[in-house]
């Protein structure tokens, strides 16, 4: 059996771990799937090729407001799709090939590993292999429900339905969180009617409720939205058609398309491990237990991204995998993970950005704050758009001043939120930031500037 001093298994954050300062370490990588994980390959890459390409698609139906008569003559789906994945493909075969061929001290193993041992992993290619070190990076996967009948349908995920042969004329969505957002505005934008079922009374729960119940309004002028449905039946019809039997609290419906999109949340690959076999502990959710130097229950196993946090970004991924970096290198001078103000952005129309504790958060844990917000109407790069929708809503600290939470919706909230972020993690007070510096006229940052002077704070 052959023996690696350390082998990482997924090939997202994880293969970002090697550099030259392992060149004289014997590793193994095994993939199950295509190289460079979900983020490069169906997750933040492609959608927001999508999403720029749907923003644009978008700007003549929003450009007569402004005096501009634009049409939109068509989008050419094929085209659109070859363009991202024309650039996504080549860039995950040259990762691949350059673990494989081009690091003489890294064995590639694609094949879907699981523990058979203590540190002893079968990797899914007929050779099992041990080492003192691993690294489990191996993501996580789309929850598919248990509905009657769903078997029966083709049922796409984030992981197919970028590459349709074909837009449908219509598609329903299962799921009111990130992907179904961002998914409803891509295909909306291209003409496709969505219809969109959620279980509860607003989508995006997780935001800020002001956010989230704008985010829903503006939501329900756009899309066919559907609140308080369960799905209890999948079938598909004498047409074709897949086919959603819902129940709510005015009755029954059905929900209709061509194509049935399920995006009701991930859940970590643990499961397909055999973790039990080498001892590494999971919580009920499934994900992998570390502590806050992403250290296992087992000595020398590692876990990090989606496999084990309770955040599943890629910003926080890449994070925790320079965390696992160090402490690999320097065992005995280990460093944290700092998930203390972990961002995030939904992109869809209108974007929408946060970082910190919401409203309801700080009322459910009893912190004490103060709130202000500022529309962009009342900004002059708000007027020069001709924005009426849009908002930015800081929560403050009244006695230190400083931001709690920060939460935009609007035209480049992913962008107008990064000095908030900046502010938080460094423990620049809302005074301070507001007053001293200056803000570019009339820029969109403004909005923020703005609404850092209406926090009533001494
Ligand atoms: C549609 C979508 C859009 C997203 N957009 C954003 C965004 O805009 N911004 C953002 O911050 N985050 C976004 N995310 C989340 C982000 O993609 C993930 O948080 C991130 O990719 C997690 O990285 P990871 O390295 O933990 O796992 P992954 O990138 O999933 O890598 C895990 C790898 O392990 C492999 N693997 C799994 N099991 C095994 C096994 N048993 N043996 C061998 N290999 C195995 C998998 O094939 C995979 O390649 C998005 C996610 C989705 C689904
Ligand atoms: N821009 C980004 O950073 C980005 C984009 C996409 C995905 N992601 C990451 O990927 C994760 C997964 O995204 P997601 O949208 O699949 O999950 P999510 O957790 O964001 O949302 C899941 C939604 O599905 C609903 N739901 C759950 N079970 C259901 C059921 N049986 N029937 C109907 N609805 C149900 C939930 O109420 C929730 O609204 C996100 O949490 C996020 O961390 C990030």
């Amino acid at each position: 059996m052959r023996h690696f001093d350390l082998v990482i298994i997924g090939t997202g954050s994880g293969n970002s771990i090697l550099d030259e300062r392992f060149a004289g370490w014997d590793v193994a990588i095994v993939e199950r799937g295509t190289f460079g994980g979900t983020c490069l390959n169906v997750g933040c890459i492609p959608t927001k090729m999508f999403v720029h390409t749907a923003d644009v698609a978008g700007a003549p139906a929003a450009s007569a407001r402004l005096g501009v008569d634009a049409e939109l003559h068509g989008v050419r789906w094929t085209d659109v799709r070859d363009r991202i994945f024309g650039r996504i493909d080549p860039i995950a075969e040259a990762g691949r090939r350059y673990r494989a061929e081009d690091n003489p001290n890294v064995t590639v193993y694609s094949g879907q590993a699981r523990f058979v041992g203590p540190k002893t992993l079968d990797t899914g290619t007929g050779e099992t292999i041990t080492a003192d070190r691993f690294v489990l990076a191996a993501g996580g996967r789309p929850i598919i429900p248990e509905i009657p009948g769903i078997a029966d349908l083709d049922v796409y995920t984030n992981e197919n339905v970028m590459r349709l042969e074909r837009l449908p004329r219509r598609m329903v969505i299962l799921g009111s969180g990130f992907v179904a957002a961002e998914f409803a505005h891509v295909f909306s934008s291209f003409g496709v009617d969505v219809t969109l079922v959620a279980r509860y009374d607003r989508l995006l729960r997780g935001e800020d409720e002001a956010i989230s119940v704008r985010f829903t309004d503006l939501a329900r002028d756009r899309w066919d939205v559907r609140l308080n449905r369960k799905a209890v039946r999948a079938e598909r019809t004498d047409g074709g058609l897949a086919r959603l039997h819902l129940e709510g609290p005015l009755g029954e419906d059905v929900a209709e398309g061509d194509v049935l999109l399920v995006a009701i949340g991930r859940r970590p690959n643990s499961d397909l491990l055999d973790l039990d076999a080498t001892g590494v502990v999971t919580h009920a959710d499934g994900r992998v237990v570390v502590d806050d130097a992403q250290r296992t229950s087992v000595d020398g196993i590692y876990a990090l991204g989606d496999i084990s946090s309770r955040f599943q970004l890629k910003h926080v991924a890449n994070h925790e995998a320079r965390v696992v970096q160090h402490n690999l290198l320097h065992p005995d001078a280990p460093v944290g993970s700092d998930h203390r103000f972990v961002p995030h952005a939904v992109f869809t129309a209108p974007q929408i950005a946060s970082v910190g504790i919401t409203e309801q958060e700080a009322r459910a844990r009893g912190v004490k704050y103060v709130t202000a917000s500022q529309d962009y109407a009342g900004i002059a790069y708000g007027w020069a758009m001709e924005d009426t929708t849009g908002f930015a809503k800081l929560l403050a600290d009244p006695d230190t001043g400083r931001l709690l939470g920060a939460h935009i919706i609007g035209p480049q909230a992913p962008t107008l939120i990064q000095p908030l972020i900046q502010a938080m993690s460094f423990g620049l007070d809302a005074r301070s930031m507001a007053r001293g510096q200056y803000w570019i006229h009339p820029a969109m940052p403004e909005l923020v500037e703005n609404a850092l002077l209406k926090l009533p704070l001494d």
